[in-house]
């Protein structure tokens, strides 16, 4: 067997132009585990309704983070792409769920330099339905149709592993050091609360109050989002010894009408502001790389809404991105996973 690695991001548009974005966006919402209604509901909701208003508003708002090199999220994804490769000796591609950079020539590239089985590593330390089990589901139709010979190995989510958390909690910890703030808000993308009871193996013993994201040694918290928030939230604080109520967790990016994970970020800021918070810092970790959803979102439209409610300082931390302490973790997760292989093959 030869060994490869898949990293897998989201994925960006290929410009701002409004068509790029409509075309995005079109294959992102269109994936029934982001949007989990029925065919025709879907086509009707996304279609005929968002498709119509939503890139011109997003195309807007890639515009105010873009860079030279491209969209933020896949130049940063890129770079750690790089570094990984830098500091590991087997192949290491990168590939993305939606847009141009696609699974399919990601796997086609690790196959090229002769890559019998690939490790699949998603970017996103919580595990949700709408990001790591997409790529899951869409790894394997791709293997079934063009490549049957490839043994594929998943990356459970890292979200509570220690090694993460420290890579995690000193990079937020180096933000704050010097820093006098009033607040730390850990702000999480979110998901609709549906996606928390379709994705619990339990059968309903979410009950949606977050005291169960809580119970010691409840199996769902293998497939509960909003657990392995909270968790993420609790390990760093815990690792950089921050004190009850300087913190809290909140949920962004809602989309549409139905109720999504609470509280909600805008809300939680406004609030906070209004409340007499006056140095707010937040960071981002459900985000590997910084993108829209951190550039834009939060350090633009999440400070606006802190300085209109009387806040005075807003301090966003940087998402891991390519840091070296981050590309070197992902490398000592590729060398131990040829280790144990190497271990269960002399056994
Ligand atoms: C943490 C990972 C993410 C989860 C979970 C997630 C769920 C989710 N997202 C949407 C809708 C949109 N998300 C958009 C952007 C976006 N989302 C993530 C990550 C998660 N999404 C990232 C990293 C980004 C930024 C991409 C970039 O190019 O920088 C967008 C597009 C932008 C916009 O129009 O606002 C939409 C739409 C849903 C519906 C959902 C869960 C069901
Ligand atoms: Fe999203
Ligand atoms: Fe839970």
């Amino acid at each position: 067997m030869s060994k490869g690695v898949l990293l897998v991001n989201l994925g960006s548009p290929d410009s701002t132009d409004p068509k790029d974005v409509k075309k995005y966006l079109g294959e992102f919402l269109m994936d029934e585990r982001v949007i989990d209604v029925p065919l025709w509901a879907r086509t009707l909701l996304v279609k005929g309704i968002i498709l119509n208003t939503r890139p011109k508003q997003s195309a807007k708002a890639y515009a105010k983070i873009w860079w030279d090199e491209g969209s933020p999220l896949i130049v940063l994804s890129e770079r750690l792409q790089k570094k990984v490769q830098e500091k590991s000796n087997i192949p290491v591609a990168l590939a993305m769920r939606y847009g141009s950079m696609t699974l399919k020539k990601g796997l086609q590239e690790l196959v090229d330099k002769g890559v019998t089985e690939v490790k699949t590593l998603p970017l996103y330390p919580q595990f949700a339905m709408a990001t790591t089990e997409t790529i899951d589901v869409k790894v394997d139709e791709l293997v079934a149709a063009h490549f049957p010979q490839l043994k594929i190995t998943r990356t459970p989510a890292f979200y509570h592993r220690k090694d993460y958390i420290k890579v995690l909690a000193e990079s937020i910890g180096e933000k704050l050091k010097g820093l006098d703030y009033d607040h730390l808000l850990f702000s999480y993308h979110g998901v609709p609360e549906r996606h928390i009871r379709k994705s619990d193996i339990t059968n309903g013993n979410c009950k949606m109050n977050g005291k169960c994201c809580f119970k010691k040694g409840s199996e769902q918290h293998e497939f509960c989002y909003r657990h392995q928030c909270e968790i993420t939230t609790v390990n760093v604080a815990k690792y950089l010894g921050l004190k009850n109520g300087t913190y809290s967790t909140s949920f962004q990016s809602r989309l549409g009408f139905d109720p999504w994970l609470q509280p909600y970020t805008d809300r939680t800021i406004e609030r906070m502001g209004k409340a007499g918070v006056k140095k707010m810092a937040i960071a981002t970790p459900a985000f590997v790389s910084d993108c829209l959803e951190t550039l834009e979102e939060i350090a633009m439209e999440g400070e606006e809404i802190f300085h209109e409610v009387g806040g005075k300082e807003f301090t966003t931390i940087p998402c891991l991105n390519d840091r070296d302490e981050f590309a070197q973790l992902i490398a000592n997760w590729i060398e131990e996973w040829q280790v144990v292989n190497i271990d269960t093959a002399i056994a």
